[in-house]
């Protein structure tokens, strides 16, 4: 469960200040995917950097999985997110060197938390797991380079689930991929929602996919308001 609450954060522009996030609410339960759009330089990116604990907001709350991330330390906010959310971007960025399996089982190195730095032969298990769940189990040894843009992309999103995250964060995942790829990666985005009973919080210029996700937002000038039957309608 990732819930925000009247959440603001700006960033200093010169004399003045500019207000990416301007009051934002937003609940998305476990196992639920909600979906935001918006034109560009609406706030969707800075949105994003609140809910997966990149950036403090100067104003309101952020609970991941019930705790108060806004009160908490740099050190303990890093350690929060590298095992409670998964984060997957535009671009896989795929280390090259490293084959699919590797990808993932490097996140485990990541994690700070020591309960959580399991055993290695678990690790690979999970990692194995993950692949064949993104539909890449024949693919485990292969290099970025010797996989396709789709591929490296279900690549990153099963990397993203390697902590097993509470919160699954998802920045424009298809806009590299053509029309049959972004929405075969969309399917597997719900399926892995639903799978792995995440809280997903998805923004995206596709606007055609918004009527399938749970909740369907547009973002305007750092506000944040549902779509409504009729919008969603029409961009189906
Ligand atoms: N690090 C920063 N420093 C100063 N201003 C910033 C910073 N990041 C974002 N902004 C400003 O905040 C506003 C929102 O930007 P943001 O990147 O969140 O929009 P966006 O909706 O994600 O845009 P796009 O769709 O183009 O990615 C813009 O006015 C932008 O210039």
């Amino acid at each position: 469960m990732i819930d925000l609450s009247h959440v603001t954060l700006t960033f200093p522009d010169g004399q003045s200040t500019v207000t990416a996030v301007d009051d934002v609410s937003l609940s998305v339960p476990a196992g639920t995917t909600a979906g935001i759009t918006g034109p560009s330089g609406s706030g969707k990116s800075s949105l994003l950097a609140v809910a997966s604990t990149l950036i403090r907001p100067q104003a309101g709350t952020v609970h991941i999985d019930g705790v108060d991330v806004t009160g908490l330390g740099l050190a303990e906010r890093t350690a929060l997110r590298r095992t409670r959310v998964g984060l997957v971007f535009q671009q896989a960025n795929l280390l090259p060197a490293l084959t699919a399996v590797d990808q993932l089982r490097v996140m485990n190195e990541l994690s700070t938390d020591r309960r959580r730095r399991s055993a290695r032969a678990a690790v690979t298990e999970r990692a194995h797991e993950l692949l064949d769940a993104v539909g890449l189990s024949g693919q485990a040894d292969k290099r970025p380079a010797q996989l396709s843009g789709g591929q490296r992309q279900r690549v990153n999103v099963a990397r993203a689930l390697m902590n097993d995250p509470a919160v699954l964060v998802v920045d424009e995942p298809t806009s590299a991929l053509d029309r049959e790829r972004s929405a075969q990666i969309i399917d597997l985005i719900l399926e892995l929602t639903d799978r792995f009973s995440t809280a997903t919080l998805l923004v995206t210029h596709e606007t055609r996919i918004l009527p399938r996700l749970d909740t369907a937002w547009t973002m305007v000038d750092g506000r944040l308001s549902a779509m409504t039957a009729d919008e969603l309608a029409a961009v189906a």
